[in-house]
C-alpha cells in the first residue's frame, strides 16, 4: 500500500469532518489492496481508482459513523454488502461493534471471509446468505440493534430485507442517492406494515460535491411473521407497489 494512499485519504476525510488516525488509515489502505487484488481474478466492485475508492467506497460508508450514533458494542448487520461496503470500513473505525456481513454471493463471501482474517477483525462474522432467508432463522431475526445497507434494492425492496433482522429499538440505515424521496414516498406503506417508522432523511455531501441521504427507519414494533416473504418476492411485488396500468 502506498503512503500516498493514507495521507490523501486521512486529507479526504478530514475534509468531510472525519477524523482518521494513521492506524486505521493503513488498515483502511490493506483492505483496499485486498479489494483491488481480488478484483483482478473475479468482479468485486467497478471502483478501484485510488480517489474514486475513498470517496465513494470508504468516505461513504463512514458517514454513516458521522451522523448516527452508535452505542459501544452495537450489533450490526450489513445487507448485500457485496466487497464489504459500508460495513468493513465501519468496523475498521469502530472495532467495539459485532459485525455480520451479509451477501448472497458465495464469491463475495469468500473474499469477505478471508479480509476479515487478513485484517484482523474480531467479532466480525460473514453469512452467505439470502436476506430473506436469514430473516426466516431465529438466530438472526429480530438480533441486531442496527441494519445497514448501500446499492442493494428500491427501499420498499430493502425495507423487507432488513427491517425483520433488526431488534424493536433498533434501527435500519438505508444509504440513499441524490434524491430519495420518490423511493421514501413508494416506501411509506411497506415500512409501517413490517413494524418500521420513517425518523429520519440525513443529507450529506462527499468530497467533489456528490450528494447522497441516509434513510433511518426506526423500529416500533416486531415485524408480522409473515414477511420477509419468500426470496426473490420482495423484489418482484414490493409491498404496496402502486399497479400502473
Ligand atoms: C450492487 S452490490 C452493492 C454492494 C455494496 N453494498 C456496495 O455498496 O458496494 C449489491 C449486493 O447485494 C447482494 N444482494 C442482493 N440481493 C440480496 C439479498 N436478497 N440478500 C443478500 N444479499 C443480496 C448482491 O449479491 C450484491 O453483492
Amino acid at each position: 500500500m502506498s503512503g500516498n494512499f493514507v495521507d490523501r485519504l486521512m486529507r479526504l476525510a478530514g475534509e468531510c469532518g472525519i477524523e482518521i488516525d494513521r492506524e486505521k488509515a493503513e488498515l483502511l489502505g490493506n483492505f483496499k489492496d485486498e479489494v483491488v487484488e481480488w478484483n483482478n481474478k473475479m468482479n468485486l466492485t467497478a471502483l478501484v481508482e485510488e480517489e474514486q475508492f475513498i470517496k465513494k467506497h470508504i468516505i461513504d460508508s463512514l458517514m454513516i459513523l458521522k451522523n448516527i450514533d452508535f452505542h459501544q458494542g452495537t450489533k450490526l448487520v450489513d445487507v448485500g454488502t457485496g466487497a464489504g461496503f459500508p460495513g468493513i470500513p465501519v468496523k475498521i473505525m469502530r472495532q467495539d461493534l459485532e459485525v455480520l456481513l451479509m451477501d448472497s454471493s458465495r464469491k463475495k463471501t469468500e473474499f469477505l471471509k478471508y479480509a476479515v482474517k487478513k485484517l484482523g477483525l474480531k467479532r466480525t462474522d460473514v453469512l452467505c446468505a439470502r436476506a430473506e432467508e436469514a430473516a426466516r432463522n431465529i438466530g438472526y431475526r429480530e438480533k441486531y440493534d442496527a441494519a445497514v445497507s448501500r446499492a442493494v434494492s428500491a427501499l420498499n425492496t430493502l425495507v423487507e430485507l432488513c427491517l425483520p433482522l433488526v431488534k424493536v429499538e433498533g434501527v435500519f440505515v438505508a444509504m440513499k442517492g441524490e434524491d430519495p424521496e420518490p423511493e421514501i414516498e413508494e416506501a411509506g406503506g411497506a415500512v409501517a406494515v413490517l413494524g418500521g417508522r420513517i425518523r429520519d432523511v440525513i443529507p450529506y455531501e462527499l468530497p467533489g460535491g456528490l450528494r447522497r441521504h441516509l434513510i433511518v427507519v426506526e423500529k416500533i414494533q416486531e415485524t408480522p411473521e409473515k414477511f420477509p416473504r419468500r426470496p426473490g418476492i420482495p423484489e418482484k411485488r414490493p409491498l404496496f407497489m402502486k399497479k400502473f396500468p
